[in-house]
């Protein structure tokens, strides 16, 4: 993080410049104060009102000062801020998807609002608190030791048993500092469930159990900051302790030599003046240091959430697809439990359409992540156009593939940006995916048209019309690979079916389909057909191949057909 304090070095001098400047002239002030007191001594009246305009002068200057040392530190420490929380959103934005799954969405909120404003506090502010404090001690001591040695030596044997304070609390502030941090991630993670489920949370009835969920974790986040304050506390008590013992020792030892004769009365009230640019960094810097070192933990959080899994690749360009997808035994698991793709080999070629079929589970979403670049530690080879997945960026490889989900995520924004995602295409082509993706009536259905606001995540849209315009927000793109994983589910038969024919007549796109609606007339226009069993591929072939074989695939479509009849039969009666 010292990095972002020092980012602009020309600010940092500035800014450090002024700190010791002020310092500087609060010292002036001490032997300001000296002299008016000692003209008084000297009885000239001249002389008196000379020192005393001095002062003022000096004042305005010092209130000047500091008054551009506080500007000076409120933009270092914007411009600080904005850097590292621009650094942390870009590096999370940078991460692949799977490091980017390993952390819960919600430890990244906490990152980029507790833990900042934690930084921001404890780190950025107390670093140029740190530099004043010790600006004023240093140029304290020196001007103490000029008006006499022994009152600086005590304040010297004292100083430096008062700074060794923190360095015994360092490791436990630490801690507490962190555990606080993780309390706050785990807090931010229950708020976000709580606004993310709240219909299921009413639905289902379960206010009782989440309050308690709420306060329990509400409770460690207090409790956390307590007893991280318990400990701060305490260091800063026994600063300002040792702070007062050393005024206290400093007087006695002043006040000595003002009896012997060796020191005037002035000097002594400048001593006076100057120890509180000694007792109160003295006093201050154990505290500020450990607050400085319990941010370190937090540094390891940021360093943590801008992780890019830590390979640093060079990837070749590709920007099209021209020939062909190629898998050769592929195996890949989540954890070290079972392998979820099992040794799989298959091949797509370009402008042909393909279905992936099987059971819940058995693994065709994975199989389809991988061939999205999602997952790299995966066994065997996944090629495309000859070359390995791995090697193109995953700017490239959205270049050429679009993807469909079924869990669709909307902006809250109007329905065009949704579609187009920000970027300009022309009437025509938005009109076509219109018409494609069936959104046609739904959009003269609504209010404003295409500037209709969608809600947050879609909440002004059906499941249906989310999913239309998630089509349309692929279909628009224009790739020469389209990736539909059960995009079509939430949409009733009649508008999936013709969805999915429109899809399957464009002859350039190259279409891989998850369905799980296994209607014959819509799986004929399918060139080839896999077949997933428990991670396997069981059976490839077309629809008329694959019957004749009688297998899973068989029974599937049976089971399906069985199933649709009955549904008919009871909407029926
Ligand atoms: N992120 C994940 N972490 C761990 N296991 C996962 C993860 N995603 C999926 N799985 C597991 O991998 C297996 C295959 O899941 P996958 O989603 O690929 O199946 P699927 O055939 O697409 O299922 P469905 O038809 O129900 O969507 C399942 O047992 C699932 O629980």
């Amino acid at each position: 993080m010292k990095k972002y304090i020092i980012g602009d070095l020309k600010l940092f001098l500035a800014t450090v410049g002024f700190i010791f400047l002020a310092a500087f002239l609060e010292i002036r002030i001490a032997f300001m104060i000296q002299q008016i007191i000692d003209t008084g001594d000297k009885g000239s009246l001249q002389d008196f009102y000379g020192a005393v305009i001095y002062g003022l002068f000096f004042v305005v200057i010092l209130f000047a000062t500091n008054y551009i040392v506080k500007i000076l530190q409120a933009s270092l420490i914007k411009k600080s801020v904005l850097n590292l929380k621009r650094d942390i959103f870009s590096g999370i934005l940078k991460k692949d998807i799977r490091s980017f799954q390993a952390m819960n969405s919600a430890n990244y909120i906490s990152v980029l609002t507790n833990d900042i404003n934690i930084v921001e506090k404890d780190y950025f502010s107390a670093n140029l608190e740190m530099i004043m404090h010790v600006s004023r001690l240093v140029l304290g001591s020196i001007a103490i030791f000029y008006i006499n040695p022994y009152i600086a030596l005590s304040i010297y044997v004292l100083g430096v048993a008062t700074l060794a304070v923190p360095t015994l609390f360092s490791k436990g502030v630490k801690n507490r500092r962190m555990a606080h941090s993780k309390f706050l991630s785990d807090f931010t993670m229950k708020v976000k469930d709580l606004f993310a489920g709240f219909e299921v949370i009413k639905s289902f009835h379960i206010e009782d159990k989440l309050s308690d969920e709420y306060k329990k974790s509400n409770e460690n986040v207090e409790e956390s900051k307590f007893s991280f304050l318990k400990l701060s506390h305490l260091v800063d008590i026994l600063g300002a302790a040792f702070g007062f013992l050393i005024f206290l020792t400093a007087l006695s030892v002043g006040t000595y030599f003002v009896i012997i004769g060796d020191l005037t009365f002035g000097l002594l009230i400048a001593a006076v003046q100057l120890m509180n640019n000694i007792t109160t960094p003295v006093g201050q810097i154990p505290s500020v240091y450990n607050r400085i070192q319990s941010v370190k933990s937090i540094e390891e959080k940021f360093k943590k959430a801008m992780e890019q899994n830590g390979n640093t690749k060079e990837f070749i360009p590709k920007s099209d697809f021209a020939e062909s997808i190629q898998l050769k035994d592929v195996s890949f698991s989540y954890g070290p439990e079972k392998k979820v793709v099992n040794n799989i080999s298959l091949s797509i070629e370009k402008g042909k359409k393909y279905a992936i079929v099987g059971g819940s589970g058995s693994g065709k979403s994975t199989l389809i992540k991988l061939l999205l670049g999602y997952f790299e530690d995966y066994d065997g080879e996944i090629k495309v156009d000859g070359r390995d997945v791995r090697q193109i960026s995953a700017e490239d490889l959205y270049s050429f593939m679009s993807v469909i989900q079924q869990n669709v995520f909307m902006f809250d924004d109007t329905v065009k940006n949704n579609i187009t995602l920000y970027k300009d295409f022309d009437e025509n082509s938005l009109k076509n995916v219109l018409a494609q993706s069936g959104l046609n009536e739904m959009v003269k259905k609504l209010p404003n048209g295409l500037s209709y606001q969608v809600g947050e995540n879609g909440a002004n849209l059906s499941g249906g019309e989310k999913q239309r315009l998630s089509i349309a927000r692929a279909l628009i793109k224009g790739t020469p690979i389209l990736i539909l994983d059960e995009a079509t589910s939430a949409l009733d038969n009649k508008i999936a079916s013709n969805i999915e024919k429109q899809i399957l007549a464009m002859d350039d796109i190259t279409s891989i389909v998850i369905t799980h609606r296994l209607n014959k007339e819509l799986l004929k226009l399918y060139d080839e057909i896999f077949v997933l069993d428990e991670g396997e591929l069981v059976e490839q072939g077309d629809y008329y191949e694959l019957m004749k074989n009688k297998k899973l695939f068989y029974s599937l479509c049976n089971i399906m057909g069985y199933e649709e009849k009955n549904k008919e039969g009871s909407e029926a009666s």
